[in-house]
């Protein structure tokens, strides 16, 4: 099971894969002279152009003479972006975290180069900007951000369209795809177009944990209408002001995109991303095994929520195997709730090596917005039906069809109590006073939703409330809290990023047929062995941020390992299969790095 334990974190580290992927840049072609070079933010170097290059490219006069290194640029970008911080403190949050993304975002457009060198070297900090909670704020305020396109939009109108459409896409190769339909955007509701934001976030945390390639990326918004009447009112709105398809008119189109991006690029990954519950389960079973993507909201949400509740039972000071003992209260049943039950159940299927279709559901309790899910339930949702208590009108703990959440923890106890239900502050100091008599000795709260505004309590009430011997994670960061005996109260990141990026990576070095659920079962172990006992026992459950290629290197590989022994992989570019199968644990973990990209300037090579 913990097979890719023994590689020791300091072993490992992020110099060892920079000196892998990025040894000596090789040269870059490219087809533009002049200008029309400098306002490409692929190839543009802005003033770090050599004079020579500047020769070769038609670029000399048309830069400021003085050549700067790399380091004084990004030395440059820093401290306007410190200045910006210094001059915005005390206003709003919400204003200066707009300002903030509006320096990374200009960055992003100018120079690609600096703007993932930056990202890179500072994503503890800058990944709430570009992704959650910041990316939200940019989704709901879209319409006046809007400056530049950035990937493709396909549309309800492009219909019969789509297998020409995407070969405007500049890039001769795309290797990751994730695309949404703005459906369901965090916890945040139907964004329409405006969720593009989405899928460029993710795609941002793509190469900066696992050295995609940024010209190889595509962010993707199918456009098939919004149900959010704010925006079908809105006369400045971006996108189609029509309802939403649903049925066979909804399928048509994802079915038409997905062969269009198949058709071009057939050893692309898709990730799907946010999309309402119904579409992300029917999505997922209609094209799992014919195309190679995934659900992040589903597959990648369930693996990173499986390696906190292992940390859970090992804080406790409990071997793993006593996972198949932890009483768990899952709050929402969306696609996020379901997806981590599904996975919990199958590794309590594996662990007692019984069927996970016929494994009783003794151990977990769904909550959704009409209270405990049971057989009871009228129009039970057939994706909730395997986790509804089964016990008739009354259980054992004397809970009834529709019990409220506070009900539901005074009388289960539970080990975990985690929330993916999307409202914030549900978990009341009335819900996480039960959970102080919790039967596990390190009682966990997982307060999933993003972004923050969205999370179901804050650390500062579960210490306060449940105690300060409780384990806390959270979708969105949160500070880590001042306990009163001085000593810090730590905050957990329990968020998809830990694995999406070691998932997709996988999946395309090993060049996988399609994402099984062994591949990702692998990643959602290799991020929970990633921790030692040590960093468990203070209630450490996740790495930092600041590690994320380091894990990210990990997880890929042993997505890798997976389909191999799956025999789903087929190679990837010059490694073959077979080359793949007589790799070694260690010589995956090279090849992982010797693929990521690492973002240097290139020589750049004119070529007409
Ligand atoms: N931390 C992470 O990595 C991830 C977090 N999420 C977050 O999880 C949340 C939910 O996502 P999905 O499952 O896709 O949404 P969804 O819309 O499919 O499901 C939401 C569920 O919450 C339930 N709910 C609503 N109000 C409730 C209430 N008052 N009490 C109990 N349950 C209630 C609904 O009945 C529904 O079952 C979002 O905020 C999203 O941002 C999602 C994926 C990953
Ligand atoms: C993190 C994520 O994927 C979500 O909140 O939807
Ligand atoms: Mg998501």
């Amino acid at each position: 099971m913990w097979n890719m334990r023994h590689l020791a974190r300091a072993t490992w580290n992020l110099r060892q894969i920079r000196r892998l992927s990025a040894a000596i840049p090789g040269p870059c072609i490219v087809r533009k002279r002049g200008t029309d070079i400098l306002h490409d933010p692929w190839f543009n170097k802005d003033t770090a152009f050599p004079l020579t290059e500047r020769d070769r490219l038609g670029l000399r006069g048309l830069l400021p003479p003085r050549v700067m290194s790399f380091e004084q640029q990004y030395e440059r970008f820093m401290n306007s972006y410190r200045s910006l911080e210094h001059n915005t403190e005390g206003e709003p949050e919400t204003i200066v975290s707009l300002a903030k993304w509006r320096i990374l975002n200009r960055l992003h457009d100018r120079n690609e180069t600096l703007y993932y060198r930056v990202l890179i070297d500072n994503i503890k900090d800058f990944a709430p900007i570009i992704y959650t909670p910041t990316v939200g704020l940019v989704c709901q305020n879209y319409g006046g951000l809007f400056r530049r396109p950035r990937g493709m939009y396909f549309s309800a109108k492009d219909k019969g369209e789509m297998m020409s459409m995407i070969y405007n896409w500049p890039a001769q190769q795309v290797d990751l795809v994730v695309v949404t339909d703005g459906s369901r955007i965090l916890g945040l509701g139907d964004l329409g177009v405006q969720g593009i934001g989405i899928p460029i976030g993710k795609l941002d945390i793509y190469v900066a944990a696992a050295g995609i390639n940024p010209q190889r990326v595509l962010p993707v918004m199918l456009d098939v209408g919004t149900n959010n009447q704010k925006l079908l009112e809105d006369k400045l709105y971006l996108g189609l002001r029509q309802p939403r398809l649903e049925g066979d008119e909804y399928l048509a189109i994802v079915d038409e995109f997905m062969e269009a991006v198949h058709a071009r690029w057939p050893k692309a990954v898709i990730q799907f991303e946010d999309f309402q519950m119904k579409w992300a389960f029917e999505t997922l079973q209609r094209y799992r095994k014919k195309f190679c993507m995934f659900n992040d909201d589903i597959q990648g949400t369930a693996g990173v929520a499986l390696a906190g509740l292992f940390g859970a039972v090992r804080a406790q000071g409990r071997p793993l195997k006593d996972f198949v003992k932890q009483k768990i209260v899952v709050v929402g049943a969306g696609s996020a709730g379901i997806g981590v039950l599904s996975m919990a159940k199958q590794s309590v299927a594996r662990m007692l090596g019984t069927d996970p279709a016929t494994e009783p559901n003794c151990q977990f309790w769904l909550i959704d917005k009409d209270g405990l899910v049971t057989q009871e339930r009228k129009n039970l949702d057939p994706a909730a039906a395997p986790f509804a208590r089964t016990f008739g009108s009354e259980n054992v703990e004397g809970l009834t069809e529709g019990a409220s959440l506070v009900e539901v923890v005074k009388k289960v106890k539970p080990h975990v109590l985690l929330g993916l239900s999307g409202v914030g502050g549900i978990f009341t100091e009335d819900v996480l006073r039960a959970m102080k008599d919790s039967d596990s000795p390190r009682p966990a709260v997982f307060a999933m939703s993003n972004p923050t505004t969205n999370a179901e309590c804050t650390p500062g009430d579960v210490f306060k409330y449940v105690g300060e011997h409780a384990i806390f994670a959270s979708g969105s960061p949160f500070n880590d809290v001042l306990l009163e005996d001085g000593k810090m109260g730590y905050v957990n990141q329990a968020n998809n990023m830990y694995l999406f990026p070691g998932v997709g990576l996988g999946a395309l070095l090993s060049g996988a047929r399609y994402i099984s659920d062994g591949m990702l079962q692998a990643a959602a172990e290799c991020l929970a062995s990633y921790m030692t006992d040590e960093e468990i026992k203070k209630g450490i459950l996740f790495p930092s941020i600041s590690s994320i290629r380091n894990i990210t290197t990990r997880v890929g590989a042993s997505v890798i390992q997976a389909a191999i022994s799956e025999e789903l992989a087929e190679g990837h570019g010059d490694v073959g299969m077979k080359e793949l199968y007589h790799m070694s644990e260690r010589e995956i973990i090279d090849y992982v790095a010797r693929n990521m990209w690492f973002p240097v300037y290139s020589p750049l090579v004119h070529e007409k």
